[in-house]
């Protein structure tokens, strides 16, 4: 190791210990002065997952899964439909803008409310087949600060939909309801960037897997 030895000739006054204590204080000072302030941590983001699509397509088997997963309040959306909704549905008739637009309210009010008394974030099904729709629910994300509005997007074709809602037990919407469903489907695309698709002809446990897989991968976004 190479070793410094200073000149002999070279006397360099030691300075007093009260000096030394005062440059010592004031160099502390100086360097509290000049540290950046303290960055506090951003809030972590809160985010309300969305799991939309037609009838038939996982949305409740899917966000159940989800939910549990990460920990999260599930709001199933069609436990919130008015009694006329799910009469119209079980009669067979397909559901209008005007008969959603109080459904959509009430969806998007339960996951603000959920997030307001302290959870951080929410899973919600809601078919939110068309854009407007879905932009409607973006409107939570857009008037809070920290609270991301994400959607999980089932894609299936209709005749597998059909199959398995006509394979399906006690639920109000039967298959002749899913034709009607594709017509009135809006499939998001890339002009919508916080959709995430998931294709759902896999098994369900594949499906459950990949759509949480993809949740996680955007939580930091
Ligand atoms: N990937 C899958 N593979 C096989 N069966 C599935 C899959 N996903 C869902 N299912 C079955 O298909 C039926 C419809 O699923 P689910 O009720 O979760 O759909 P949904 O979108 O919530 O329907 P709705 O909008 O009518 O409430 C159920 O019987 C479910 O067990
Ligand atoms: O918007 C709609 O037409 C309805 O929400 C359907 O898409 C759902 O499948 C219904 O909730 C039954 O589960």
């Amino acid at each position: 190791m190479h070793r410094y030895t200073l000149r002999s000739s070279v006397q360099v006054p030691l300075p007093k210990m009260d000096t030394l204590s005062l440059d010592l204080d004031a160099a502390l000072a100086r360097r509290t002065s000049l540290r950046k302030p303290a960055v506090k941590p951003a809030p972590a983001l809160r985010h309300i997952w969305v799991v939309t699509g037609p009838a038939g397509c996982g949305k409740s088997s899917v966000a159940s899964y989800l939910a549990q997963s990460l920990d999260l309040p599930y709001i199933e959306g069609d436990d919130y439909h008015p009694p006329e909704n799910v009469k119209k549905m079980s009669d067979g008739i397909p559901l209008t803008d005007e008969d959603r637009w109080g459904w959509l309210d009430t969806l998007r009010q339960k996951a603000s409310d959920e997030l307001e008394s302290g959870a951080m974030g929410c899973v919600v099904t809601c078919s939110a087949l068309k854009r407007r729709y879905r932009d409607f629910i973006r409107q939570v994300g857009q008037a809070e600060i920290g609270i991301v509005v994400r959607f999980v997007y089932l894609r299936a074709d209709v005749e597998l939909l059909i199959q398995r809602v006509k394979a399906r037990q006690g639920h109000f919407m039967k298959d002749d309801m899913v034709r009607s469903q594709f017509i009135a489907l809006e499939e998001p695309d890339s002009s919508e960037p916080d959709v995430v698709s998931v294709d759902v002809s896999e098994s369900l446990m594949e499906v459950q897997k990949n759509a949480l897989r993809e949740i996680k991968a955007r939580m930091c976004e």
